[in-house]
């Protein structure tokens, strides 16, 4: 009896983000493609390495992307939408980046978010929207009618000889038909993209028949969307589609994860594939009838060491999970992380930001490829094999679950006495407004912006000259206020109403706070792909979380100090900050959620005391916190919501709180929005056309709304005439003294050339609605 480990996926990007370097030259014209596919080719032998060296039976083919693996998919099915008018001139690789970052017609000088969304002459990039439940974003594949599939890329066939080449047994993964077609968007209102599955198939059927003949036995298909509320078509769907798959004859491991089968779960062990991979993390209760229904000569792949998260394992619980299945299944196990570790760390072990003791608690991703190397052969071989990991391990969380660094009395303390009421505001709405209304007198159709302006070059490199050392904390905090005078005097040029500093001193927004707070830690080299070349150092949140010190009052005291004009203070909010983090899995999320909101509500009130009237809480993470399963989403929504406002309720009346979305679709989470009781809420929604607003009108949302009146992902600058229409449409629907002028997110990926002019712009929209309504 021979156990099998293998992954779902594993990181792209190198410890160094040698990708990102490397897309970025290529971007900016300094390495030719050749160049890019050697960096590339590199970073699969490295990691193809490390995977055969932890003991893999396989290594993953398939995972890697220059962008991003949904967009490889597109280009391997051949189904680039025929609006970017290709000239078959184009290579490959140019036509991927044309997908993934569109084409800027008016071509603006500047930093820029490496993704152009919307241009007016140009072509808008595929749209761009969260994987699942993470915070990787995908490209969004367009589907019509006119959509027609064939095998159209290499790139994977090559990837897998490469691997091949390099001695390795190869296993490459493919992302689902019903996933991929699910993913994507219908470009035509009414439009089935299910009903492009049958034409799909046969290119599936090609593919899995040249892998066949390349020496691939198994191919892992990602199917996560079992673990959605699927209407009953797409579930029927299913079998049809396997059968046709099953006609290749090779071997197909179906991979589901980041949530529960239920209804799915019979469905899920009935298909004809020779394997089902299951996330026993995020779905530990379903273990067992997966054993039980799925037939015992087809494989079952146990994700058993959590691919969402970096604690270490516990081993000792894993294999006492797993011994009843080694008797049942013998060989037909095998053991896997619960998903790709693309959403994890390269590796932690040696990371110089971490402490020794918390660094031995945690496992990124090459850490994880060793404790399934411990686990297989505790199984394989006896514990005794392996009885030092197994004791390393035991020691880890022993000494973790005891150590003191975890518990903090006081905030535990606090937590428990807190008053049931202190998540509401002394009044309701409509008298905070008057108050509010008093106090700021600001004109109809105020104008404001979400919070960041231009991460400039010249910023980021003060902040590592700071890091390494060689500009000294003095320096570091002058170069920060001057750029803040920057921002502040661009707005007062501008007539911008209420202010912001900028946030030219955040490395990111969530890092930033978990920087400051107690219960933290943060990673040097913990990357982690965010989207295209873009990353995320997501801060280890390990303990009761408390506030040393105010963490942002001085900035924003210092910015209001240049102005008579009102300085918005900006913070992130207990759900972003919980959602965008690595969380502590030893108490319940609601918990922690609870502990940041305290400590979020601190600099609240100080940033009251410090007489800053208006401070905006950032909840852009709200909506992908959502559990994937409908039934979760009430209690989720109940508490998030209570977080929220616990951080926002510690202040007067005439203080007004704002709150900031984007990314994301909100018209089924209205009540639950409405509940967080902000007095302003900005939203992304130009992208929409404002169609996102009538939501908000229908259900009559009873606080003030800043519509954002243009997508802040592009270059272009929008026109005084655009945003003056979006505006009156917006006015259809929510009164128009409830609405705000501002853009759909912060301005940090932009330069500020177009920042002038886009903000110039739409202060001229809101003089012609202030006009119009007069
Ligand atoms: C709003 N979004 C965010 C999400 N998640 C977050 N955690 N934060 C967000 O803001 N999710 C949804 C969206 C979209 N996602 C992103 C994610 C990432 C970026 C982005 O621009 N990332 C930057 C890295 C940001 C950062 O941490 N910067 C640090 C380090 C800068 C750096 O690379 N320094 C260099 C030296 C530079 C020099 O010398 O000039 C180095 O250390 O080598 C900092 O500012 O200090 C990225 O580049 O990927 C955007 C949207
Ligand atoms: N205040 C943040 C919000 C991003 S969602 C910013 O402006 O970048
Ligand atoms: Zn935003």
């Amino acid at each position: 009896m021979m156990i099998k480990t293998h992954i779902l996926g594993y990181p792209r990007m190198g410890l160094q983000r040698e990708l990102k370097l490397a897309l970025e030259r290529h971007w900016r014209g300094e390495i030719s493609e050749q160049q890019l596919e050697q960096a590339g080719a590199e970073l699969r032998q490295r990691h193809w390495g490390q995977q055969r060296d932890a003991g893999l039976d396989f290594v993953t083919v398939g995972d890697f992307a220059y962008y991003d693996h949904v967009a490889n998919h597109i280009q391997l099915f051949g189904c680039e939408p025929a609006r970017f008018e290709f000239s078959g001139q184009e290579s490959a690789l140019a036509r991927y980046f044309t997908l993934a970052r569109g084409v800027v017609s008016e071509q603006i000088t500047g930093t820029c978010c490496n993704h152009a969304h919307a241009t007016a002459a140009g072509k808008p990039a595929l749209e761009m929207t969260k994987w699942f439940d993470t915070n990787y974003h995908y490209l969004v594949p367009e589907f019509d009618h006119a959509t027609a599939f064939t095998l159209a890329s290499g790139r994977l066939l090559g990837e897998v000889a490469e691997a091949r080449a390099l001695g390795h047994a190869v296993k490459p993964v493919l992302i689902g038909p019903l996933t991929f077609l699910w993913l994507g968007k219908a470009k035509v209102e009414g439009f089935d993209r299910l009903t492009l599955l049958e034409q799909l198939l046969p290119a599936y059927v090609d593919l899995l028949l040249q892998l066949k003949a390349a020496g691939v036995e198994w191919v892992q298909v990602d199917e996560p969307i079992l673990g959605l509320d699927l209407p009953g078509s797409w579930v029927l769907a299913f079998e049809r589609a396997y059968h046709t798959l099953n006609t290749a004859q090779v071997s197909l491991l179906l991979a589901t994860y980041f949530s529960q089968l239920q209804d799915n779960l019979s469905l899920a062990c009935k298909l004809p594939v020779a394997g089902l991979h299951i996330d026993a993390v995020r779905a530990p209760e379903e273990l067992q009838s997966v054993a039980d229904w799925l037939p015992g000569h087809k494989v079952l792949s146990v994700g058993i060491v959590d691919g969402r998260n970096i604690w270490r394992a516990d081993l000792d619980k894993a294999l006492q999970r797993l011994a009843p299945l080694v008797e049942r299944r013998g060989a037909t196990l095998w053991l896997a992380p619960s998903c790709s570790l693309l959403h994890t760390p390269l590796r932690l072990c040696d990371d110089a930001s971490i402490d020794p003791e918390l660094r031995g608690w945690l496992a990124g991703a090459s850490e994880k490829l060793d404790e399934l190397r411990v686990l297989q052969r505790a199984l394989n071989e006896g514990e005794d094999e392996v009885a030092g990991a197994l004791l390393a391990a035991r020691n880890a969380i022993t000494a973790r679950a005891a150590s003191p660094r975890v518990r903090n009395p006081a905030v535990a303390r606090r937590v428990a006495q807190l008053p049931q009421d202190a998540d509401r505001r002394t009044s309701a709405f409509a008298v905070r407004q008057a108050r509010q209304k008093q106090r700021f007198a600001l004109p109809s159709f105020p104008t404001t912006t979400i919070g960041s302006f231009p991460q400039t070059a010249e910023i980021r490199a003060a902040r590592a000259a700071y890091k390494r050392k060689e500009l000294p904390q003095q320096g570091y905090e002058a170069a920060m206020r001057k750029e803040i005078a920057h921002a502040v005097q661009q707005q007062e040029a501008l007539g911008i109403d209420v202010l912001v500093h900028g946030e030219a001193e955040r490395n990111d927004m969530v890092e930033y706070f978990g920087e400051q707070l107690d219960g933290f830690a943060f990673t040097a080299n913990g990357w982690v792909q965010s989207y295209g070349s873009r990353c995320v150092k997501p801060p280890v949140l390990f303990g009761d979380v408390s506030r040393r010190a105010p963490m942002t009052v001085a900035w924003t005291a210092h910015a209001q100090s240049l102005t008579d004009r009102p300085m918005k203070g900006m913070l992130t909010g207990p759900i972003t900050i919980l959602q965008w983090s690595f969380v502590r899995d030893d108490q319940a999320r609601s918990l922690t959620a609870e502990q940041i909101a305290l400590a979020i509500r601190d600099e609240v009130t100080d940033l009251e005391a410090a007489g800053i009237g208006i401070i905006q809480i950032d909840e852009p993470a709200i909506r992908e916190g959502l559990p994937l399963r409908r039934a979760r989403w009430d209690d989720y929504l109940k508490w998030a919501a209570r977080a929220f406002r616990i951080s926002a309720s510690g202040v007067r009346d005439d203080t007004q709180v704002h709150t900031h979305m984007c990314y994301s679709e909100f018209n089924d989470i209205l009540p639950e929005l409405a509940a967080m009781d902000a007095d302003v809420i900005t939203i992304e929604t130009s992208r929409s056309d404002m169609e996102l607003l009538r939501g908000f009108g229908a259900f009559k949302y009873p606080n003030e709304i800043g519509p954002g009146v243009y997508d802040i992902h592009s270059p272009r600058v929008p026109t005084v005439e655009e945003m003056v229409r979006l505006m009156k449409k917006a006015s259809e629907v929510i009164p128009p003294h409830h609405l705000w002028v501002n853009p759909d997110c912060g301005l940090k990926t932009r330069g500020w050339p177009e920042t002038q002019s886009a903000l110039r712009n739409m202060v001229e929209a809101a003089r012609q609605l202030r006009a119009a309504s007069a």
